[in-house]
């Protein structure tokens, strides 16, 4: 396999996963992107530039996250691994469950799909299955390949699968990011190995309503978002942010940790904004550690395009 192109652009967007009950399945596709400008170069040499979040933080070198997905998917698709030029305008904050670096992931294996002379090697399920494979969570790397709303699960040998959901139109996200970080990997290694038959139950329960909320009838949001697998457990590693959490479920406000923590990401109906707005501006308003965003639903999961 050749490549087809010598210069692409990505944009890749930002992810919620979780929403609450759907651990480790469902995710949520943000309207909060990183850009990224590569360019194959004749010669093996790799030149990373960053503006924005990581900079001066992540690797500028071939061990660079983007770097690595590009050259897998480049190797998947048989093609030849090539230097690169890579620029990276990041706008997805690090650490803070936000999907950044399943958005790297998807950015570098869709940057090689555009690159390569034939993109069909790389369907949207290989993109997935090795996104999956070099970033560990499908539901975050889901709806930054598909957008809107996704259902990921493992099939086994045939790798990470997803079922995309359309968003009603009525549903919003508010995110509440805080400074401070929290590695995905500290976040994980306080759950448990085993969980009560009850709470399996009552998160199947309420990650099967969720679909439901999330596609026809936003106003089930606040039921449809209670968990119990996983974001008690993390409590103590993320206090502020669970206590936040609580503090909007009990203004009746469908919130949940984002991710593995620590930012809060809020599911409303558009009417119900407001009420989501002053509850934010009352409880974090003002403070130094805290700030609010309300980005769209992003529907079109990660662009690429050659030049
Ligand atoms: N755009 C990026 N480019 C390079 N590395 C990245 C990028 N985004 C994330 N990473 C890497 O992933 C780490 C964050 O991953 P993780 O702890 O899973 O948090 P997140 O919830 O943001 O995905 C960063 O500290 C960095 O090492
Ligand atoms: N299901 C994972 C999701 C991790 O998302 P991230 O955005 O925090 O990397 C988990 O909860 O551990």
């Amino acid at each position: 396999m050749q490549l087809g192109a010598d210069h692409v652009q990505v944009r890749v967007p930002a992810t919620s996963a979780n929403l609450g009950p759907g651990f480790d399945a469902l995710g949520l596709a943000l309207a909060l992107h990183d850009d990224l400008d590569v360019r194959a170069l004749a010669s093996d040499e790799v030149v990373v530039e960053v503006e924005g979040e990581g900079a001066g933080e992540v690797p500028d070198d071939e061990t660079h996250l983007v770097v690595r997905a590009l050259h897998a998917a480049l190797d998947l698709a048989g093609a030849p691994r090539t230097g690169l030029h890579l620029r990276c305008v990041n706008r997805i904050p690090h650490g803070r469950g936000l999907g950044s670096s399943a958005a790297a992931v998807v950015a570098g294996v869709a940057a090689a799909r555009a690159l390569v002379a034939d993109p069909s090697v790389l369907d949207d399920d290989a993109v997935l299955g090795l996104a999956s494979a070099i970033e560990g969570h499908p539901d975050n790397a889901a709806p930054a390949v598909l957008g809107g709303a996704t259902v990921a699960w493992g099939a086994g040998g045939r790798g990470a699968r997803a079922a995309r959901l359309d968003v009603h139109p009525d549903l919003r996200a508010t995110v509440l990011v805080p400074s401070s970080r929290l590695a995905t990997s500290r976040a994980r290694g306080v759950l448990p190995e085993r969980v009560p038959h009850a709470d399996a139950a009552f998160n199947a329960g309420r990650a099967a309503l969720l679909v439901e909320a999330l596609t026809r009838r936003p106003d089930l949001l606040l039921d449809a978002t209670d968990d119990r697998l996983h974001q008690a457990y993390r409590a103590d590693v993320m206090p502020s942010s669970f206590e936040l959490v609580q503090a909007l479920r009990s203004h009746g406000l469908a919130a949940t940790v984002s991710g593995a923590g620590p930012t809060v990401l809020v599911l409303s109906a558009a009417a119900d904004l407001d009420r989501v707005e002053r509850a934010a501006d009352e409880l974090v308003g003002g403070s130094a550690d805290w700030v609010v965003r309300r980005p769209d639903v992003d529907t079109r999961g990660v662009v690429a395009r050659r030049h």
